[in-house]
């Protein structure tokens, strides 16, 4: 499907063009957290735009389901940008972005970092091409393919992941995008530990190291988030 004709409301990006959008949706769509505005600063007008877009349009385009609106901002948006934080400025790939999480947010978050987003789906590459010209993010770059026949060079410094499959799945995917200490981040629910577990041969196998779950958002949202992190040795 065409991702056309998604343009942003004429310049009116504050809250009072979010209320619109709401508005439209039949005000589903979850107020913007006061979280958002820390965790986003300066750049919080791009994520604004970036949120109501997705809102507006993510579910015609099946990027998210109907009963995301509610919880676009906490459960989605926030939960992606709190990785932001983590990155370092060089190239980082986001494997299965989607609909852009978390690599479009990022992106806004982080304008020093070149975000390098790998989809295999034609209708979401189309949708991520599309949304990062509407939003003006020249330090996006898409990919489509699956993450292991994906062409990278040079290798990545960082690559993130989230809800794209199990540790014992995602590792084999992505450490070898990952240049030698480079890291691996990926967003996890809560049984991360679990996963971990069930992934230990493979953690051994790929020789990744300084192995560790991080709890994100403590003391700013209600909903942390864990992150798997690794070195790649
Ligand atoms: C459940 S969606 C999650 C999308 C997004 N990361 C999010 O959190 O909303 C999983 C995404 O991973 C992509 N995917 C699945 N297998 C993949 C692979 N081997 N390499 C890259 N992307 C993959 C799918 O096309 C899909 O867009």
């Amino acid at each position: 499907m065409a991702v056309t004709g998604v343009g942003s409301p004429g310049g009116s990006s504050d809250a009072a063009a979010a209320t619109v959008v709401a508005d439209a949706l039949g005000g589903s769509l979850e107020p913007e957290p006061a979280a958002a505005q820390t965790l986003f600063g300066e750049q919080i007008e791009v994520v604004r735009q970036y949120t109501r877009d997705l809102a507006q349009y993510g579910e015609q385009l099946g990027l998210i389901g109907p009963l995301e609106l509610p919880r676009l901002w906490s459960r989605h948006v926030i939960n992606s940008g709190l990785l932001a934080p983590l990155l370092k400025p060089g190239r980082v790939g986001d494997i299965g972005s989607g609909a852009g999480l978390p690599g479009l947010v990022l992106a806004a978050a982080r304008p020093d970092v070149t975000m390098i987003l790998i989809e295999p789906m034609e209708r979401r590459t189309d949708w991520l091409r599309a949304e990062a010209d509407r939003l003006g993010l020249t330090n996006v770059e898409v990919v489509r393919a699956r993450a292991e026949e994906a062409d990278i060079s040079p290798w990545l410094d960082q690559v993130t992941a989230r809800a794209v499959s199990a540790l014992s799945k995602l590792i084999p995917l992505t450490v070898p995008l990952v240049r030698t200490g480079g890291e691996v981040l990926f967003l996890k629910g809560a049984k991360v530990q679990d996963e971990m577990a069930a992934a230990r041969k493979v953690i051994a196998k790929h020789h990744i190291i300084d192995v560790e779950i991080l709890e994100l958002g403590i003391g700013l949202v209600d909903e942390t988030t864990r992150v798997f992190r690794a070195t790649v040795d």
